[in-house]
C-alpha cells in the first residue's frame, strides 16, 4: 500500500545538524500490522509523521499504489474536546461529509466496537486515560482509515489497560483489517502487537523481524521472551543497519 525509499530528515538545532532519519526503506503490505520500536530520540515520531504527510522528508520518496490512502492517526494524548460528549468528539470529522442519519450509524457502530456504548453522553473530563484514549481510537476509525498510525498511544496508560487495550486493538484489527503502523519504545509491547517489528535506532532501521506467533500473544511466552531477546540485543548494540 505504501513504499518508502531512501527517506532521510534532518533537524538545525542552535546552528547544529540534527539528523533523523537516514536511508529509511520500507515497504506496508495492505492489512499488516507493524511495529516500529526504538529508544526515545531515535526517529520514531519524525518517521510516522512523514508517513502521515504531516512533515515532508529531505530525501527519498513515498509511494503508494492507486488512489492516496485515507489515513487515521492516534496520539500518546488523546487531545479530546473537552466542550464536545464522546459520540460529539468522535463524530466531528463527519460533519460536512455524511448527513445526520449516516453520521448517527457509523458513530453507534463505532461505539458498540470499541466499547464505548454506555459512555456517549459523557464529557472527556469524566472519563480515565484508558477511556480517552479509547475515544481517540473511535475518532479514527470511524472516518474508515485505510492507514492508521498510531504513536505511542497506551505509553501514559497503566499496565492493566495497556495490555486490554492491545488485545481490544489486535481483536479490531483482526476484524477490520486496515493498515497499521504502531510505534512505540516498548519492546514487549512491539512483539505482542506487530506482525512485522522494524527496529530503528539513531534515524536507520537496524532490523526488521517478522514475528510468527499466533494472536493472541502472550508476554510471558517463551516464544515472546525470545523475540524481545533478539531485538533487545539489536536496540542495545546495534550492527550494521540492514
Ligand atoms: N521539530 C524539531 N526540531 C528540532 N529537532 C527535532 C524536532 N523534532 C525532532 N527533533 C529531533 O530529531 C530526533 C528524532 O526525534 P523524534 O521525536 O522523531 O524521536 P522519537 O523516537 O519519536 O522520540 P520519543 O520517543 O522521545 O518521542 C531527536 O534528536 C529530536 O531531538
Amino acid at each position: 500500500m505504501l513504499e518508502l525509499s531512501n527517506i532521510g530528515k534532518h533537524y538545525d538545532v542552535a546552528g547544529r545538524r540534527v539528523s533523523a532519519l537516514s536511508a529509511i526503506d520500507l515497504t506496508l503490505e495492505r492489512g499488516s500490522f507493524t511495529a516500529i520500536v526504538g529508544r526515545s530520540g531515535c526517529g520514531k515520531t519524525t518517521l510516522l509523521r512523514i508517513m502521515a504527510g504531516l512533515g515532508s522528508p529531505d530525501t527519498g520518496e513515498i509511494r503508494h499504489d492507486g488512489a492516496a490512502p485515507r489515513i487515521g492517526v492516534v496520539f500518546q494524548e488523546a487531545r479530546l474536546m473537552p466542550w464536545l460528549d464522546v459520540s460529539a468528539n468522535i463524530a466531528f470529522g463527519l460533519r460536512n461529509r455524511l448527513d445526520h442519519r449516516s453520521i448517527e450509524e457509523r458513530v453507534s457502530a463505532i461505539l458498540e466496537v470499541t466499547g464505548l456504548a454506555g459512555f456517549r453522553r459523557a464529557m472527556p473530563l469524566q472519563l480515565s486515560g484508558g477511556m480517552a484514549q479509547r475515544v481517540a481510537l473511535a475518532r479514527a476509525l470511524v472516518m474508515e482509515p485505510d492507514l492508521l498510525l498510531m504513536d505511542e498511544p497506551f505509553a501514559a496508560l497503566d499496565a492493566f489497560t495497556r495490555r486490554s487495550m492491545q488485545n481490544e486493538l489486535v481483536s479490531l484489527w483482526q476484524a477490520r483489517r486496515p493498515t497499521i503502523v504502531f510505534v512505540t519504545h516498548d519492546v514487549e509491547e512491539a512483539v505482542m502487537l506487530g506482525e512485522t517489528v522494524i527496529e530503528l535506532s539513531a534515524g536507520r532501521i537496524v532490523g526488521r523481524k517478522a514475528i510468527d506467533i499466533a494472536y493472541p500473544r502472550d508476554p510471558t511466552g517463551a516464544d515472546e521472551a525470545l523475540c524481545r531477546r533478539a531485538i533487545l540485543a539489536r536496540l542495545l548494540s546495534p550492527a550494521e543497519p540492514d
